[in-house]
């Protein structure tokens, strides 16, 4: 098979998206029209120097320019064409469903009402399930850098919108701040109906996924990557099948592997982990879901076995329903039986 024929399949294929900051999703385009709009000044001369910055030797590197480009989104319109964005992006690789996170807490901080910020959001994913046939589910994020007070005043703000959030996730500086920091926060989210997640084993150690699946009780682990320093975690993600959200392209741009061929991605499928592919803040990071699928098909020679592997991990991973999941794995199945 040429290497366009390949490229082509792999376009084709249905995915999903389970790990996807919408306020990473903000191009410098749209940060400075959106700043023109909203008469905010960036701290950079023009959209080059802004894209010079990205340069990052860990995570909170990135965080600290991901909060501040935050600040030019204000209104419920800005949320929206945010999301607009990314959804047009993500049907122009074939996701075919997304369980977005946003993070109210960047918002409410700086005086944005966290209702503008949902209607923004939802409105955009509404119209993209009507005009694209993206399916969807959104999860509010909790800062793991704030405080225990400050997430459950985030998830007070929340409880009149709660029929409008389908789960929450902990997200930010990893290092210094546990799973158990939040471990009453996300009883109290359980107790409420909320599904859970948290990002765990991206920078800090395999102890903060036990944490994250004994304290917070997820069905998901993001990113993860470091479980495979510890062998009984390994095996009893497998076992439970408790999915890994994997983000290629974000754990090359914050070191954790220095290059994509010594991403592990291929170890957590031989492992009998359900890892899946996603772009994790794609503006910063530089490339959408499908950059990450080919980037990582090319880097770590995938075969079309692995490649279908992960797709059906990111349908089973996923909280669409059981009649969505059988319809798109019989589509994959269909991909997979096309000659090579
Ligand atoms: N990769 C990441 N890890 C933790 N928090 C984040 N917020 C946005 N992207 C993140
Ligand atoms: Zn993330």
């Amino acid at each position: 098979m040429s290497e366009s024929a390949r490229a082509d399949w792999l376009r084709r294929l249905p995915k999903t998206e389970l790990h996807l900051h919408i306020e990473g999703t903000l191009e410098p385009e749209l940060m400075f029209a959106l700043a023109l709009r909203n008469g905010v000044t960036l701290p950079y001369p023009d959209v080059d120097a802004l894209r010079a910055a990205y340069d990052f030797h860990n995570l909170q590197s990135f965080l600290d320019l991901y909060y501040a480009g935050a600040g030019v989104l204000l209104t419920e319109a800005d949320f929206y064409d945010l999301t607009w964005a990314y959804l047009e992006r993500a049907h122009a690789d074939r996701v075919v469903h997304v369980e977005i996170f946003f993070d109210p807490q960047t918002h409410t901080e700086r005086g944005v009402p966290f209702e503008t910020a949902l209607a923004g959001i939802r409105r955009a994913l509404v119209d993209g399930e009507a005009k694209l046939g993206i399916g969807f589910r959104l999860i509010l994020c909790f800062l793991r850098h704030l405080s225990e007070d400050a997430g459950f005043a985030a998830l007070e703000q929340a409880l009149p919108f709660l029929s409008q959030i389908d789960g929450v996730g902990l997200d930010s500086s990893e290092h210094g701040h546990p799973p158990e920091k939040f471990a009453r926060l996300f009883a109290r989210c359980k107790a409420l109906g909320l599904a859970r997640v948290a990002h765990a084993g991206e920078e800090g150690p395999a102890d903060y996924v036990w944490q994250a699946i004994r304290l917070l009780d997820v069905a998901r682990i993001d990113h993860g990557v470091r479980a495979l320093e510890d062998d009984a975690l390994v095996a009893y993600l497998a076992e439970h099948r408790i999915p890994l959200t994997v983000c290629p392209l974000s754990n090359i741009k914050l070191r954790v592997f220095d290059t994509l061929a010594d991403h592990p991605l291929r170890t957590l499928l031989e492992r009998g982990l359900v890892a899946t592919v996603n772009s994790d803040d794609p503006a910063y990071f530089g490339g959408y879901v499908g950059e990450n699928w080919q980037a990582c098909a090319d880097a770590l020679d995938l075969t079309r076995a692995e490649l279908v592997q992960l797709a059906r991990n990111g349908i089973e991973a996923s909280w669409m329903d059981d009649a969505a999941k059988t319809r798109w794995y019989a589509e994959i199945d269909t991909l997979a039986a096309e000659p090579a």
